[in-house]
């Protein structure tokens, strides 16, 4: 076990010192394209300007025969383009891969003043955390860089699930940590074909009311994920980094994106992976808070005074636990507004 006090120290020898938090920054989706796509590659400069974060994939949804070329596109993307107050992020290939060495290198040698945040997939333990955090100071030492970049690990395998609280507090370099459903479905053994979102299989029935076993009985779908997004959330929190849904792999339906989107919001994710344009606008509306809570919310501290004691509003009971409920929502509103004028007039703080 590392030594408390050299937590913050670099772990190369002129590498950027840790900073002891994360900075919170409007993270409501982080959208994925593929810099081997020549498609994809020439809507970025416009995607850019209407999401939180726009990352770079060189892992799994990349073919093959096409690894080298994602990492160039992506270094090319990356010098050409203005981000603006957009996060730029990758997601390199697996540790155990023959093409993750290269990408971090070169990533970091060649757009390393760009990269905000690694997210490494397939993260097992705190050593795979390690691993990446001392080539990044070497890198980073080596580039002459004047900022850390963060990590994002992927919760994705039986063995990271159990090994999440200790991942999370791995390095101060930890930014948050994504639900990977389908590795993790696989890992476990899971069966379920989807990525991400429910399954008409996992239900719980109503009682039967006679002696027929199939009659009258209603049953209500079960949400696969939520013990999982609850332990991930949980080790974020007590770690200060940011938690985040990963993808839904069924682009047509929106509607249950949606609600799978929302289920996280709910739970304390910040943010939501999207695969495709479609799902931009759907991460948009569920991770920025509804103007009637930020109304009920800021109603609620004004009420609250220092915070302490016990009012009625609206014939519900208010004290210093649902101020404080009230505040998380504040708070997020107002970093929120700070980005999206629409939301600043909507939420009027
Ligand atoms: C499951 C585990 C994981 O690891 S999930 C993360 C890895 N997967 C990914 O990153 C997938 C990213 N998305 C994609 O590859 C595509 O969106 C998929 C799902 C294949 C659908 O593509 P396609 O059949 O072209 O869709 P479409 O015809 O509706 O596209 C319309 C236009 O939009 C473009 N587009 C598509 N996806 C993106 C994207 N993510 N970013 C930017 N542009 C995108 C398409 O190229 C297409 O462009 P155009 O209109 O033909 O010029
Ligand atoms: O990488 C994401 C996943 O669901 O697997
Ligand atoms: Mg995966």
């Amino acid at each position: 076990m590392r030594n408390p006090r050299a937590f913050l120290r670099p772990l190369a020898v002129g590498a950027p010192k840790p900073s002891s938090d994360v900075p919170f920054r409007p993270s409501r989706m982080i959208h994925f394209f593929d810099p081997s796509n020549e498609k994809m590659a020439a809507k970025v400069p416009d995607i850019a300007m209407k999401v939180d974060i726009i990352l770079g994939n060189l892992e799994d949804a990349v073919k093959t025969e096409k690894k080298e070329a994602a990492r160039q596109g992506l270094v090319d993307i990356a010098k050409a383009t203005d981000f603006g107050d957009t996060q730029l992020w990758t997601r390199v290939n697996s540790l155990d891969s023959p093409w993750v060495l290269d990408d971090i290198v070169t990533l970091v040698t060649e757009i390393g003043d760009k990269l905000d945040v690694i997210m490494v997939p397939k993260v097992e333990g705190p050593q795979d955390i390690h691993y990446v955090d001392r080539l990044l100071a070497q890198l980073e030492a080596r580039a002459g860089l004047d900022r850390q970049i963060l990590v994002h690990a992927i919760l994705e395998t039986a063995e990271g699930v159990a090994n999440v609280e200790e991942i999370a507090a791995a390095s101060p370099r930890m930014q948050g940590i994504s639900l990977g459903p389908a590795d993790l479905a696989a890992s476990r053994r899971m069966k379920t074909t989807r990525v991400g979102g429910g399954h008409p299989g996992y239900l719980v029935r109503q009682d039967p009311t006679g002696e027929d076993l199939t009659a009258g009985r209603a049953t209500y779908q079960q949400d696969l994920w939520h013990y999982t997004i609850s332990r991930m959330v949980d080790a974020c929190a007590m770690n200060d980094i940011l938690p985040f849904y990963g993808p839904f792999g069924d682009i047509k339906d929106v509607v249950a994106c949606e609600d799978q989107f929302r289920n996280a919001f709910l739970l304390g994710c910040v943010g939501a992976w999207s695969l495709h344009p479609v799902q931009i606008d759907i991460a948009k509306k569920v991770f920025s808070p509804s103007p009637e809570d930020v109304a009920h919310a800021k109603r609620v501290v004004e009420a609250m005074g220092d915070g302490s004691g016990a009012v009625m509003i609206d014939g519900k009971m208010e004290d210093d636990a649902s101020c404080k409920q009230c505040l998380v929502m504040l708070d997020l509103a107002k970093s929120l507004a700070e980005r999206d004028p629409e939301l600043a007039a909507a939420y009027d703080l």
